[in-house]
């Protein structure tokens, strides 16, 4: 593919300091801060209502905000008494609709807002067609968007956003409307994208797995509060607290008598937390599937080891490349597993856990 040029690109970092939105006695977001460095990608997660499509709106201008202050590099875009609309905000936003023009061919789309700002002729047919390849789409330019599929139009929006050489490029849930798969092959476009161009991306989404695959950055939100900041690695390795990890990949919490919360326990402290009395097994920990080793099924005559759990099988999914079980412990609670092979329902295994992550319990 040819070099690809953008210089244009004045990519910028925000910083979000304390920002509180209310909507009449609902608080949408609340005191939520954040900084995303220039060139992050960052994805705004969290389940429906949370407020997340709302900062993204406060970020784009759509929204005045009651307090805090939004700043891109050393320029306040808003606070309490400043409120810079969004045509001065450089930014661009993509939407899951994509709201492409259908009477215009993918090139004149493109090329629609740097043509409201007056550039014509080989300077306008350049910045179209960078921005064309970007999306690698450049073959299409003269289509009509009805002839494309919907991952190819959300490419058009996206390279439309870029013909502006945006410095933040705001995303709202751009994949809502696509099926998995396309999902799946869009996923690489944006991470291309990304790199490509090296934009400040800060994209909405609720599924987590849509960002722990995109983002370098995570901000999981709940009822408008910032519950966890970091890279999809930590999200899910070390989550902060219950919630998270449950909103967070797979996994199982079990009570243990064990000290402070942000503490990983290797097998042996783990198993001890477990083993004691009921009383004393107040803290909760997380065990990822992946951490959990089950033998052969258990002969009716030999017993766990004291570092081992007897379990019993309650359910096997197959998932193809594994087996997904579900196991019950003698204390009652669940265990979340994977093997190679399916046990029979109802029969008995040996459980080695490996490792587990203690917990903050949910405010
Ligand atoms: N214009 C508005 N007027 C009143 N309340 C609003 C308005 N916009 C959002 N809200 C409320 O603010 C809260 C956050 O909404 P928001 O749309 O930001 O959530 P979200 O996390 O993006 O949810 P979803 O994933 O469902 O889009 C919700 O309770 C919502 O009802």
């Amino acid at each position: 593919m040819a070099e690809l040029d953008t210089s244009g690109l004045n990519t910028a970092g925000l910083t979000i300091d304390r920002v509180t939105k209310r909507f009449g006695e609902q608080t949408a977001v609340d005191a939520l801060s954040l900084t995303i460095n220039p060139g992050e990608f960052v994805a705004l997660l969290g389940p429906s209502g949370c407020g997340k499509t709302t900062m993204l709106r406060i970020l784009a201008g759509f929204e005045t905000i009651n307090d805090g202050t939004i700043q891109l590099a050393n320029r306040i875009l808003a606070s309490t008494d400043i409120h810079v609309p969004p045509e001065q905000r450089n930014m661009a936003m993509v939407f899951q609709s994509y709201a492409l023009w259908p009477h215009m061919s993918v090139a004149d789309n493109v090329g629609y807002p740097v043509k409201l700002r007056g550039l014509r002729g080989a300077a306008y047919q350049q910045k179209v067609q960078q921005a064309l390849v970007l999306v690698e789409l450049d073959a299409y330019a003269h289509r009509m968007p009805q002839a494309l599929s919907g991952g190819q139009r959300q490419r058009v929006a996206l390279a439309r956003c870029l013909v502006s050489d945006p410095s933040v490029v705001l995303l709202d849930e751009p994949l809502a409307n696509l099926d998995r798969h396309l999902r799946a092959t869009m996923e690489h476009s944006f991470r291309d994208f990304h790199q490509r161009t090296g934009a400040t991306l800060v994209y909405v989404t609720h599924d987590q797995t849509e960002a722990m695959a995109l983002a370098d950055k995570i901000a999981v939100m709940k009822a408008g509060k910032l519950v966890q900041w970091g890279a999809p690695e930590t999200l899910y390795r070390q989550p902060r607290t219950a919630w998270v990890a449950g909103f967070i990949g797979q996994g199982s919490q079990l009570k243990v008598a064990a000290d402070h919360p942000g503490k990983r326990l290797e097998n042996a402290a783990l198993m001890r937390g477990l083993n004691a009395i009921e009383s004393e097994r107040t803290q909760s920990v997380l065990v990822r599937p992946e951490h959990i080793q089950i033998s052969a099924a258990l002969a009716s005559s030999a017993a766990p080891t004291h570092n081992q759990l007897a379990a019993q099988v309650e359910s096997v999914i197959f998932r193809g490349e594994r087996y997904e079980l579900t196991l019950r412990l003698p204390s009652g609670e669940t265990l979340l597993a994977y093997h190679h092979t399916a046990p029979d329902l109802g029969s008995q295994v040996t459980v080695d856990l490996q490792q587990g992550w203690c917990l903050e319990p949910d405010q």
